[in-house]
């Protein structure tokens, strides 16, 4: 199997730092814009594999894009993080004429891989890839919902005094500060609702961390998060090489599913060796059907800035 990576910054390092670590692929490809830039990181991280025990061999390459024919997967994360203070959707301007001209690159060498989509604004640079590549559908995904649920499951452990491993809670909706759907009412701690063990309150406060997590972070380190961002793409990309059919909410293209069309918005889905395989419904209640519908209209008013001319 090979993979590529886009961008060799602090997620796409990390990203593939954690598929070499894992041999998820005989082949990775880091490539980046700035000169030496993936090189110098691809040699550090080969550098690891006589500690770590690992055989992936990772190039890295200052774009030359024929390095990257015959990928099965591609990761994109080129493009700027946010700063304290910003929202995602204010990276807008500069990511989309990124990610677009990444897109297209790598379709000439590689015309039917699975694309995952991590740069920001995710859920609007996933619908970008879904018009401009022309690939099916089912081979674009964006990351969101992975990271936002890991999050979830951070904060729930952190209140209930468990481990996160022991949790089952999932994230739905876009990956934003206000869009993102922390479903609560379907957590449950080894099959028991974790609402029998929290207050009203505190079951709010934790939805609240949640959604503002990727800012949190963002202000304590001064730019965005790379560890559980690298990691959550990582197991994206372990499902989809590995053929595991893992239940994962991701930003995937709908049409009718939740009510929804023509839009990429996180809904859990199972991926596979096609990409994501199939959508599985979550019955809604009146509440979170509303707050889904919402933050899809909010995706929907990012989507419309792009030029897809
Ligand atoms: N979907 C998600 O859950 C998450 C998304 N992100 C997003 O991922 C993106 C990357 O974040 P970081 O790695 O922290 O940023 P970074 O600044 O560390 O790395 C970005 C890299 O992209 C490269 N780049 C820029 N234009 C390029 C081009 N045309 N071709 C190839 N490479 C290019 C830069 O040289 C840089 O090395 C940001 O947009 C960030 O907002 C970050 C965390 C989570
Ligand atoms: O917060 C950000 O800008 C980066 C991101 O998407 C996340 O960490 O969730």
């Amino acid at each position: 199997m090979k993979v590529t990576v886009v961008g060799a910054g602090a997620v796409g390092a990390t990203c593939a730092d954690n598929i070499a670590r894992k041999e998820l692929a005989q082949e990775l490809v880091l490539l980046d814009i700035r000169e030496g830039f993936a090189e110098g990181k691809a040699i550090d991280m080969m550098q690891t594999s006589a500690l770590l025990g690992f055989d992936t061999k990772v190039k890295g390459v200052t774009s030359d894009y024929a390095a990257t024919a015959g990928s099965d997967v591609v990761v994109i994360t080129s493009g700027l993080p946010r700063k304290p203070g910003m929202t995602r959707e204010e990276l807008i301007g500069t990511n989309a004429g990124i990610v677009k001209s990444v897109t297209e690159n790598i379709l000439k060498h590689s015309p039917n891989t699975i694309i995952v989509v991590v740069s920001n604004p995710m859920d609007t640079m996933t619908y970008l890839t879904l018009k401009t590549s022309g690939l099916p559908k089912n081979r674009i995904i964006g990351m969101g919902g992975a990271l936002d649920s890991s999050r979830f499951k951070y904060y729930l452990s952190q209140e209930l005094g468990c481990s996160p491993a022991d949790l089952n809670a999932v994230v739905i909706g876009g990956h934003g500060d206000t869009t993102m759907i922390p479903l609560i009412n379907h957590a449950t701690w080894n099959s028991v609702p974790v609402t029998e063990f929290l207050s009203k309150e505190k079951q709010d406060e934790i939805v609240a961390a949640t959604m503002v997590g990727g800012a949190t972070l963002t202000k304590l380190i001064g730019t965005s998060a790379w560890y559980a961002p690298g990691a959550g793409t990582a197991m994206l990309v372990e499902s989809i090489l590995r053929d595991e059919k893992k239940l994962v909410p991701c930003c995937v293209a709908l049409d009718g599913e939740y009510g929804q069309s023509d839009i990429a918005i996180g809904v859990p889905v199972v991926l596979g060796k096609n990409g994501w395989e199939k959508i599985v419904d979550i019955k809604l209640n009146d509440e979170e059907q509303a707050a889904f519908a919402k933050s899809a209209e909010a995706v929907r008013s990012m989507n419309s800035v792009l030029e897809l001319a």
